[in-house]
């Protein structure tokens, strides 16, 4: 007897540990004992799971009204919490519980239910107290049993780094599965204390550390000391593999305002020793290639995004960069963890605290969506992944990926061999043109320099006249009055000139260097790891990367369809009142030419055949891109390619943007300019009246 009231304790500790008070937690309790026949193995089965599905359940059914005590909430969270069953990834077999919902009768259950709603709907005045954690040595005890609930492991390879995941948050047993919809109840609260535990081991070989990360939701503090996490982790070495054990725990204890959310996640983090970099490794591109997760970010469930960005042994890093992001609903905080045993080794993660859509009072479903699969189609070398965490906005269907341009119907686009000259190759080099001296006739272009430096950024002399070009563009003198010969599709007859742009010319085919060549940069496609993103509802999607690029980066290149300008007249004419436009004109040479043949006059499109570049939102002049005109394949320059660098360093989770030199002032234009919502001081669309 005694045995049984002991094993009572324990399952409601344990409940409590989820957040889950006693006062609602015995009645079902006692309703399931009487139901398994006191058979206890039963309910203390991994670790109390029937019961606590049995709790979610009576929720389930009985639809709670939202109008708890303040002090109830959590439960109401809870209930809140689980998503409606066709969107629930997580399969409810898995759990290998005895099946309550068939076994209770419908009086049982109504008497079950009865109970529930009657300890919900009581005032009680809950004692906060204060949140202790067992230490790992107390944690054997069998009082406290760390919940087995499935916790998601999801492993990533990226240059030798691994990253595995055990991710848990507080009491959302439902939500193992990363990716699917998930509604959430934004309730106001007062203070609540939240717990996450999570366990697991994984094997794998030659683990190096672990670290243990705590992160909670919630408008709370600007601050983490709300926070803590422990862990208790060892690896134990052994070929060949080695083992690693992680327990971990972490609470928070804050004040949660009014009408947000508050969450705790915990993600453990394995890593393995880096290794080199090689993309013709198979082997890492097949690691790389995965189309689960990005390499060094773990998306959480509910779109928590925590980013790897730095591992280092230096002391000197900033622990706080503030909010990098210019959009104003998703702040991020900059965590910087040590690495057990050591003082010196950090990482440095960011937290993106996305806003938590939620299944509101109204009962209005709001979803939130995690859309995770590389846009690419594996094309990229690196998976481009999507994030939304923003609206229900779901991934862009709408459009094709391609990596690199294609021609539709009579563009004229001519890579014919014999068409490049001596002059424009250099097909007697060896090696790396850009270590050959003099330098040879592919640096023509750019005075008898290189465009690239030797670490493949471009040179910072270029991108500085690239980037006074683009800034220049209102003023009429850095402007060609060429478009009274042709119609052009600027302005309709309007035109105030095209840019005078300056060309990159990179090495091809007849060149005799090979691919190593420094001075092909932008043929070698993307080799940073970027990130669709949704950015906010004015701007719609945009582009991410997810890693701390330098000044004068290539990040991509603008690929769509080539298309004729009396083409792309005719598809503006039917798309005048779409909301996102994608065509850019191919005019970077149009002052150095004379008339021009219908099929010469080139611009690319993106709308239904495109790269990641698509995505690019517009930022009025100081933006952290800069498209740069590239000759590759023809040495004439109707068509080249249009490529991007970084203006200026950039950190990764900044959204990258580019100035589209649009007019927001010309009434002509056959599609109406957007309402600019860059942010930049220097906006240019903001004086734009709609
Ligand atoms: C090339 S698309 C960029 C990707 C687009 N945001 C999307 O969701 O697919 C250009 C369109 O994005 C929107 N956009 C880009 N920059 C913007 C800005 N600064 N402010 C408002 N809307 C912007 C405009 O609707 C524009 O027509």
């Amino acid at each position: 007897m005694d045995e049984d009231k002991e094993r009572f304790r324990r399952a409601l500790d344990f409940m409590k540990t989820l957040g889950l008070h006693s006062s609602v937690v015995s009645p079902i309790l006692r309703r399931l004992l009487k139901l398994y026949e006191n058979e206890w193995s039963l309910i203390e089965e991994e670790n109390y799971r029937a019961l606590a599905d049995s709790y979610f359940d009576q929720l389930e059914n009985k639809d709670i009204a939202c109008s708890y005590s303040a002090e109830l909430q959590l439960e109401c969270l809870s209930y809140k919490e689980i998503p409606p069953a066709d969107s629930v990834h997580y399969q409810r077999g898995s759990l290998r519980r005895p099946k309550i919902n068939t076994a209770i009768s419908d009086s049982s259950r109504s008497e079950l239910e009865s109970q529930v709603h009657h300890s919900l709907s009581m005032p009680r005045a809950v004692k906060e107290e204060p949140l202790e954690f067992p230490s790992a040595t107390e944690r054997k005890d069998d009082a406290f049993q760390p919940a087995a609930l499935p916790a998601a492991s999801i492993l990533t390879q990226e240059q030798g780094k691994q990253i595995v995941l055990f991710n848990k948050e507080h009491k959302s047993k439902l939500q193992n599965n990363y990716s699917g919809d998930l509604a959430k109840c934004h309730k106001p609260r007062k203070k609540l204390a939240i717990i996450a535990h999570s366990e697991g081991s994984i094997r794998k070989e030659g683990l190096e550390s672990l670290l243990c990360i705590a992160t909670a939701y919630g408008n709370v503090s600007d601050d983490e000391s709300g926070v803590s996490a422990k862990h208790v982790g060892k690896i134990t070495e052994g070929i060949p593999h080695s083992i690693m054990e992680v327990n971990c725990t972490a609470t928070s204890s804050r004040s949660i305002s009014e009408e947000k959310d508050a969450n705790l996640n915990l993600a453990m983090l394995c890593t393995t020793p880096a290794v080199p970099c090689n993309p013709s490794n198979q082997k890492q591109r097949e690691a790389t290639s995965k189309p689960d997760f990005p390499h060094d970010s773990v998306m959480l469930n509910r779109g928590q995004e925590i980013s790897v960005l730095e591992d280092s042994c230096s002391d000197h890093m900033p622990e706080e960069r503030g909010n990098i992001d210019s959009g104003p609903a998703v702040p991020y905080k900059r965590l910087v963890l040590r690495r057990k045993g050591s003082s010196s080794s950090k990482l440095v993660a960011t937290v993106k605290e996305e806003p938590i859509c939620a299944q509101d009072c109204e009962g209005q479903h709001k979803k939130y969506i995690l859309d995770e699969y590389d846009i690419s189609r594996g094309q990229e070398l690196f998976p481009i992944l999507v994030s939304n965490s923003v609206s229900n906005e779901s991934v862009p269907h709408t459009f094709c990926y391609i990596k690199s341009n294609i021609t539709f119907q009579n563009a004229y686009v001519n890579f014919a061999l014999a068409r490049i000259g001596e002059e424009d190759c250099c097909a007697k080099c060896i090696g790396n043109c850009l270590e050959s001296y003099p330098p040879c006739h592919c640096a023509r272009e750019t005075s008898g320099e290189f465009a690239y430096n030797l670490d493949g950024r471009l040179r910072q002399s270029l991108l500085q006249e690239a980037i006074e070009d683009k800034r220049n563009t209102e003023s009429s003198s850095s402007r060609n009055k060429y478009c009274d010969k042709f119609s052009c599709l600027l302005s309709s007859g309007d035109c105030k000139g095209h840019l005078i742009r300056k060309f990159v010319k990179e090495c091809w085919s007849k060149c005799g260097c090979d691919m190593r060549c420094g001075n092909r940069v932008v043929q070698k496609g993307i080799c940073r790891k970027l990130q669709v993103s949704y950015i906010s509802r004015a701007k719609g999607w945009g582009l991410r990367t997810l890693e701390d690029l330098p000044s004068g980066s290539f990040v991509c290149e603008y690929v769509g369809e080539i298309l004729t300008n009396t083409e792309l007249d005719k598809r503006n004419a039917v798309r005048a009142g779409h909301s996102y436009h994608y065509p850019t004109l191919l005019d970077a040479d149009l002052s150095s030419e004379t008339i021009l043949q219908d099929e010469e006059l080139l611009c690319l499109d993106a709308t239904n055949y495109g790269n990641v570049a698509r995505f690019i939102n517009h930022r009025c002049y100081d933006a952290n891109l800069v498209d740069i005109p590239v000759e590759i394949e023809s040495p004439d320059h109707h068509y080249y390619h249009i490529a991007f660098f970084t203006t200026r360093e950039v950190q990764a989770l900044e959204e990258l943007t580019w100035d589209y030199c649009i007019d927001f002032n010309d009434k002509k234009h056959p599609i109406k300019a957007f309402r600019c919502c860059c942010g930049s001081d220097y906006c240019r669309g903001r004086r734009y009246k709609a």
